[in-house]
């Protein structure tokens, strides 16, 4: 019987699973990221908080720590404001150049066996300024995602992954299945901070959009695809004020708006090579995948299959990306 846990740790939170010969015996999370590490100036508080999860877990399955073969940590949690810096690896890169680049080391005010990081990606950009930072970007976590979504759809790329989250992430695969760059928008983020902390929060009643309405996530693409998305959220105010649309409706136009926008840089970024035709793989959040692929089945620009990942596919693609990283390492019988 072999014993893993997985550490996922993001900007605002953290998630442990406890794995017994690939089942989930436990899974806890807590509300403590990286994030809190760049607030506070020093690791005290991510420490205990990655402690505390893992011991959650450990007691809600009954195992103890020494029953535990393996430890991985993936995300956040390799940056400069995580537990341990890890550089990035470069792209182009597929499991085989993950798993070398995996770490090992022991953080006694964590846990008493030693924790294998793996390493985010980048992308390959020299002599970066003004004139090319467009074309850099990096992930720490989604490579993991991505190569579990890979492996339980059996994917052979080319294909495009497109992952909406607090930053949105648009993942390229090339046909060894490596990933070959990336590209980030803080889609998420600007959606929080619009419908909480701007005068749209009394059109929006703080709230996000809570079902799909196509045709206001349509125009709310749209007006930003053509007129800019300060522009088009300022409509929001407008369609509250002067027209008979609900808050659903209005959420629906601001989400259609921010999608829009990150639509442009999906074809545009010069960070990725999107074509027309690649394939493209959407994950997420139920309603965020479902407003992804109506957008992008409704452009034109976009002529490949679109595949929606199903919740039950991606409900612990961090934990069993990490898992396949390590067992190309050699960590796991
Ligand atoms: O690699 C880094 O240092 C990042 O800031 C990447 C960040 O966008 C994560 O991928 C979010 O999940």
């Amino acid at each position: 019987m072999t014993h893993i846990i997985t550490i996922d740790t993001g900007t605002t939170n953290t998630r442990v699973t406890l794995w017994q010969d690939h089942q989930v015996l436990a899974h806890e999370a807590c509300e403590v990221g990286v994030r809190d590490t760049a607030i506070t100036g020093n690791r005290e508080k991510l420490q205990n908080g990655v402690r505390n999860t893992i011991n959650k877990a450990l007691a809600s399955a009954q195992v103890d720590a020494e029953q535990i073969d393996l430890v991985i940590g993936s995300g956040m949690i390799s940056s400069n404001v995580g537990l341990f810096e890890l550089p990035h690896v470069l792209a182009p890169a597929g499991l085989q150049q993950l798993a070398r680049g995996m770490v090992s080391v022991t953080i006694p005010e964590v846990f008493s066996k030693p924790i294998w990081f793996v390493p985010g990606v980048r992308n390959v950009v020299e002599n970066i300024g003004l004139h090319n930072c467009e074309a850099m970007d990096m992930m720490r976590g989604e490579e993991v995602e991505v190569m579990s979504v890979i492996d339980q759809l059996g994917i052979t790329g080319p294909a495009m992954m497109v992952m909406p989250g607090s930053h949105s992430k648009f993942v390229c695969i090339d046909d060894k299945n490596r990933i070959t760059g990336c590209v980030t928008t803080l889609a998420g983020e600007l959606m929080y901070v619009i419908t909480h902390n701007t005068i749209l929060a009394q059109s929006l009643d703080s709230q996000f959009a809570t079902s799909i309405n196509q045709e206001m996530l349509l125009a709310g693409a749209q007006s930003a695809q053509t007129i800019g998305l300060g522009r088009t959220c300022f409509n929001v105010r407008t369609l509250d004020q002067f027209t008979i649309y609900e808050r659903n409706d209005r959420a629906n136009f601001l989400l259609g708006a921010i999608l829009g926008a990150d639509l442009l840089t999906l074809k545009n970024s010069t960070a990725i090579k999107m074509m027309p035709g690649t394939p493209v793989i959407v994950c997420g959040k139920p309603i965020m995948k479902e407003a992804l692929a109506i957008l992008i089945n409704n452009d034109d620009y976009f002529s490949g299959k679109i595949t929606v990942v199903s919740d039950e596919t991606q409900a612990h693609l961090a934990g069993q990306g990490a898992i396949l990283v390590a067992s190309a390492r050699g960590l796991i019988k």
